[in-house]
């Protein structure tokens, strides 16, 4: 076996996050893959250069994407001889193409490569049914027009009634705000709190491009320069004014379009590397990757949807001999504001940490000061497979720009699970 060797962060790019049916609608995931991609080969002066590997992911995809890794990669500058591989993990995805890249990296089979993600819910998949993609297919198959026409013999006018991709979960039916609602009432989250929640997010993500946090981290594309879900103004008079998005009827419904991401498109990428190879080609370390982990719930049969990341957090922090409270900062993935603050709440919890995560006491309380100090996805938006590398790349900036420290990333995505890592500087 080859000892495993630390994993450098050498930063990441991302275009500005925009809402669906806003400034992307004609561009699609291998569009944002490609520009992106390509801004972060102009960043590292990649042109040429043959990378060990590209994993990119999406989670609403078009079979004409194709290999969106190896696709994207072709079409960015880098050597076409740079492998490509397209996974997906939901809204952990472009954590876990960064993950699977830092493992082959670790174990030696690759010095460098780069993980991101990308996603629309502008330019969908929608499909016919299955009665008439079955003709479809018969009629492509017929050997004579006759046979072609025998294909749609009965068709019926309501056979074209289209499919659409759906942000629910297939066991349950219910949406992700739908499942959140549910765990925002267990864990007694209030709606001020969500709202307030939401509102610093966006205040710190704006105050993070007035200090020009994010100029070498998002490359302007299709007119657009910064992130347009983000509203400097919003207040929260505003947000308290919100009706409940996903429970409307029984009047306990807190999550709101305030607190609660909007559908959006986006697409991130990140470039990772050994220490030498980042060296030889004359690049900064910003931070390693120390470590990674994923778990899963059941929340088929009563756990909470997105609760996954308190038990992903706990197996790494034990693994590691790392406590809750030995980091400097956190970046936790914004899918709603209840998400987190019932993620909180559960590490303050000695029950929970006792009955589920097998702990002895509590994990105990983070100060949110510490949370998201460049602001997250309520504000910058959630384009599901391009949120993971959007924060690993802010945050190895944030731990240069602080000449070190340690990082935790935790992400929660549908399915039930969590993504979450370490970043060390
Ligand atoms: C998938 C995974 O693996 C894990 C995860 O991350 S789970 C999360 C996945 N993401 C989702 O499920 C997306 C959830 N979001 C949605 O479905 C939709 O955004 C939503 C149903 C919540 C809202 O949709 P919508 O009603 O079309 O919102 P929208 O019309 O933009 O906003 C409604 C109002 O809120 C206002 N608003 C929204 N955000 C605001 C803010 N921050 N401040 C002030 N006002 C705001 C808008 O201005 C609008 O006001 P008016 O009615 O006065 O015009």
């Amino acid at each position: 076996m080859r000892p495993v060797r630390p994993v450098a962060v050498l930063g990441g790019v991302r275009i500005p996050f925009c809402r669906q049916n806003t400034a992307y609608t004609d561009v699609g995931n291998l569009g944002m893959s490609v520009r992106t991609l390509g801004a972060l080969v102009e960043k590292f002066g990649l042109h040429g250069q043959q990378l060990g590997e590209v994993a990119m992911g999406a989670v609403i995809k078009h079979s004409s994407d194709w290999n969106l890794g190896r696709e994207a990669a072709l079409s960015s500058g880098l050597s076409p001889l740079t492998p490509g591989i397209t996974l997906q993990r939901a809204c952990g995805t472009s954590l876990d193409t960064i993950v699977h890249i830092a493992n082959k990296i670790a174990v030696g089979q690759i010095e460098a490569g780069i993980g991101g993600g990308s996603d629309t819910t502008s330019d969908v998949p929608i499909v016919y049914g299955q009665k008439l993609r079955r003709r479809l297919l018969a009629a492509a198959a017929a050997k004579t027009p006759k046979d072609k026409l025998a294909a749609f013999k009965g068709f019926k006018l309501a056979e074209l009634k289209p499919d659409f991709p759906g942000v629910a979960e297939p066991r349950t039916g219910k949406s992700m705000g739908e499942h959140c609602e549910d765990m925002a009432k267990e864990w007694n989250i209030a709606r001020d709190s969500q709202d307030e929640w939401a509102l610093s997010s966006h205040k710190k993500l704006a105050a993070a491009y007035e200090r020009g946090f994010f100029d070498d981290l998002v490359v302007s594309f299709r007119g657009v320069s910064r992130d347009n879900n983000l509203r400097a103004d919003s207040t929260l008079e505003k947000l308290a004014s919100l009706k409940p998005a996903f429970d409307k009827t029984s009047g306990r419904g807190t999550l709101t379009a305030g607190n609660s991401t909007p559908l959006t498109d986006g697409a991130s990428a990140c470039l990772l590397a050994t220490d030498e190879w980042a060296a030889a080609h004359g690049h900064e370390v910003l931070c390693h990757l120390r470590d990674a982990q994923v778990a899963a719930v059941d929340f088929v049969h009563g756990e909470g949807l997105l609760m996954a990341p308190t038990v992903a957090v706990a197996e790494m922090l034990a693994r590691n001999n790392l406590t809750l409270q030995d980091f400097d900062f956190y970046e936790i993935h914004e899918a709603f504001a209840a998400q987190v603050l019932c993620t909180l709440r559960a590490w303050e919890s000695e029950e929970y940490c006792r009955t589920r995560l097998g702990l002895p006491a509590a994990m105990g309380r983070i100060d949110p000061a510490k949370i998201n100090p460049n602001g997250s996805s309520l504000a910058a938006g959630h384009p599901f497979a391009a949120t993971g590398a959007r924060i690993v790349a802010a945050a190895a900036k944030e731990l240069k720009l602080r000449g070190g420290g340690r990082c935790l990333v935790s992400i929660c995505t549908a399915g039930g699970m969590g993504v979450v890592a370490i970043l060390e500087r």
